[in-house]
């Protein structure tokens, strides 16, 4: 089953915070394509994540999963549609691996049910996509982050969900094992999954995602094909970088030239310049 998320008008704020954390944002992810959610530090990328997949609501506005509201979609439901892999946390758990990947079968399975022939053969699918066979004894504690993240990924695979939805997968994992992930979210949308997925790397976004939305400070910077969203004029404006932008076979390639000026966020200046500061010093 394919089907497309889109977010209306979505608003979300917090008391004692004066902005908006996300402000009017328009999103939409369809089957076939990995859309990337990009951004600086805080510019709401976790938040509407987590909105879209409905583990937070909004202030306002609403997501639809395919043609219905997302809060009209019963949980279990959602859960068979929509697979989160969240930022690798640390958790006290001392599952085994294979424990860990089975979660992502739950929502297909009535409360008593054993484990069907389909969920096993779904869950040796997910760990073998992301190079983890062999490892389902092994115990979640004893495991690196690197390897934390792709068994976090193989249960959502298990899953078999219409929409992947991930939070920065890349974060722990080496440079062959970041272009596999990306190559197989690739695959994925090929298959016919609508995948969203937050990275900070933008040479990985070019390279693997069809589309993408640039936030910034909550709002939408841009949206739409990599290829206009990712601009040397976003870059300046929305990350503070120069950058170079080449397409060659048909692949955009970033190359971070440099950094252009201070960003908003940047630390306030640890040298007190004020006359009673300098008093204290002498
Ligand atoms: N519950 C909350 N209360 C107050 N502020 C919040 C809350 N949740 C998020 N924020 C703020 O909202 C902003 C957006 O946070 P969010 O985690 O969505 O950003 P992000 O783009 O994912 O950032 P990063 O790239 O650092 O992971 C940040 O300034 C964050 O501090």
């Amino acid at each position: 089953m394919t089907l497309s998320l889109r977010g209306e008008h979505l608003m979300y704020s917090v008391r004692g915070r004066p902005l908006p954390i996300l402000d009017d944002i328009e999103f939409t992810a369809v089957p076939g394509q990995v859309t990337a959610l990009l951004g600086p530090n805080g510019s709401g990328k976790s938040t509407l994540l987590h909105i879209l997949a409905g583990v937070a609501s909004p202030t306002s506005g609403q997501v639809r999963l395919g043609d219905r509201p997302l809060q009209d979609v019963p949980r279990r439901e959602r859960a068979r549609h929509l697979a989160m892999m969240e930022q690798a946390s640390d958790t006290d758990t001392d599952l085994a691996v294979a424990d860990v990947v089975a979660l992502g079968r739950l929502p297909h399975r009535a409360r008593l049910d054993l484990e069907s022939p389909r969920d096993v053969a779904a869950c040796t699918r997910g760990l073998s996509s992301v190079g983890m066979t062999g490892t389902e004894h092994r115990r979640w504690q004893t495991l690196s982050g690197g390897e934390r993240q792709r068994v976090h990924a193989a249960r959502a695979l298990a899953q078999e969900p219409s929409v992947l939805l991930l939070d920065e997968p890349t974060n722990h994992l080496d440079i062959r094992h970041q272009h596999q992930l990306l190559s197989l979210l690739n695959q994925l949308a090929g298959d016919g999954l609508t995948v969203v997925v937050v990275l900070h790397d933008l040479s990985l976004a070019a390279q693997y995602c069809d589309r993408a939305m640039v936030l910034d400070s909550g709002r939408v910077h841009a949206a739409g094909e990599i290829a206009d969203v990712l601009t040397p004029t976003a870059l300046r404006q929305v990350f503070g970088v120069d950058a170079q932008i080449t397409r060659a076979d048909g692949r955009l390639a970033v190359q971070i030239l440099g950094v252009t000026a201070p960003q908003p966020t940047a630390l306030p200046a640890l040298r007190d310049s004020s006359p009673a500061s300098h008093a204290a010093h002498r």
